[in-house]
């Protein structure tokens, strides 16, 4: 396809996106509609999400046209939500088929979420192919139900199941995906008020915070700052950590809620503390910054497969979030921070096994089910 639809007898191409929670499902969308949009300038782009998750903000933010689905949640137990439950779920599957036939939409493309189970009961009893996405190593319920009508099914990881799945890795925002991490260091740096020439180290609990991490870094922060080390910690809107704001060393302790620019503190970081969600592992690997993993303790362990891989090929750690407290962090991170050497084969590990154009393997897979390989 080569992006003149007009000269070719054809429509403009129509693409409706469906996704969204955490940044870690709305990420990926922005990066695939950015995608489509460099490689076919007259696509057509609608985005169907929440107005309780990050897409309410992310979406308008990145300019394109959000349509709101009321949320579904599954009813994991028979109370008066799963009594209400078929009611809401056909409100959302209208809504969604509305703007999907609205937008003509030759393609509806789902990351997972809330949203994607009505678009893809919407998008399969309007006529339109599906294509999925799956960000992370177990696939979620929508992404379960959604793979059932459409053999065009995408996944980060290689272990993932799913019917007819295509690994094609993690679409990552063109900042992200693009990121020269030397010449951006300083422009991060004086964006985040640290300075150079010391070691720099990066927490962050996903896109929502993670309040194990929060409470292990303010119990180790005089400790970190001590030894000369600067923290850029990012703890998630509505958490807060009680942190010293000098030191005797002049070393800086930032804290802030959440930054729009994380591809800066990306290129700041010699060494990551984090949860290991899709997004986290694969950014992290693509740009090269060592991490040290503590996945987050829920269901059967689905966050420790997505670092699994890259823990493996010796690009990061990955330790038990109830080990995780101040003692902890002055006993296996701050010796890391203080061994350049090691941090250095732990990048060239990460960015070895980190790739950067998942975008362009998910848009062909896109294209093609639009028919307009
Ligand atoms: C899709 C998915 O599996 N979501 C899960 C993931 O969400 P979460 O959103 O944390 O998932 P990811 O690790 O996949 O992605 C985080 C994303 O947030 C961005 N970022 C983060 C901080 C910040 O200040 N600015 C910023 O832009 C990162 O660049 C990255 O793109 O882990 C959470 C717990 O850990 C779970 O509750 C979520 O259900």
């Amino acid at each position: 396809m080569t992006g003149d639809a007009v000269a070719e007898g054809l429509r403009p191409l129509s693409v409706v996106l469906a996704g969204g929670g955490s940044a870690g499902h709305v990420n990926p969308l922005l990066a695939t509609a950015d995608s489509l949009r460099s490689r076919v300038p007259d696509v057509r782009i609608g985005v169907l999400g929440t107005a309780e998750g990050l897409e309410a903000r992310l979406v308008p933010d990145r300019g394109y046209p959000l349509t709101l689905v009321p949320k579904v949640p599954f009813p994991r137990r028979p109370d008066t939500g799963a009594l209400r439950f078929p009611i809401s779920l056909r409100r959302a599957i209208e809504t969604a088929r509305a703007a999907i036939t609205e937008q003509e939409a030759d393609v509806v493309v789902g990351f997972g979420g809330y949203v994607a189970s009505p678009a893809y009961l919407a998008a399969r009893t309007a006529g339109v192919p599906i294509v999925i996405h799956e960000q992370n190593a177990r696939p979620g319920l929508a992404n379960r139900l959604g793979a059932r009508f459409t053999m065009s099914v995408a996944t980060t990881f290689e272990s993932t199941k799913l019917s007819h799945a295509t690994r094609v890795g993690l679409p990552l925002r063109a900042e992200i995906r693009d990121l020269d991490v030397a010449a951006a260091r300083p422009e991060g740096l004086a964006h985040f008020g640290l300075d150079e020439g010391r070691p720099t180290l990066l927490v962050f609990g996903g896109s929502l915070g993670a309040a194990r991490l929060n409470g292990a870094f303010s119990e180790a922060a005089h400790d970190l700052l001590a030894a000369g080390v600067q923290v850029l910690h990012l703890t998630g809107a509505g958490k807060d950590v009680e942190v010293p704001t000098t030191s005797a060393t002049g070393a800086r302790y930032v804290a802030a809620a959440y930054t729009d620019r994380m591809e800066l503190a990306y290129a700041v970081a010699d060494l990551a503390v984090c949860r290991a969600g899709a997004g986290t592992v694969c950014e992290l690997a693509a740009v090269g910054v060592p991490a040290v993993y503590v996945p987050l303790p829920v269901g059967n362990g689905e966050q420790y497969l997505n670092a699994v891989g890259l823990v493996e090929a010796g690009g990061g750690l990955c330790f038990p979030d109830d080990e995780v407290d101040g003692a902890w962090v002055r006993a296996e991170v701050l010796p890391l921070l203080t061994d350049p050497e090691r941090l250095a084969s732990m990048a060239a590990a990460a960015a070895a096994h980190g790739e950067r154009h998942a975008d362009d393997r998910l848009v062909d897979m896109i294209l093609a089910a639009a028919g307009r390989a």
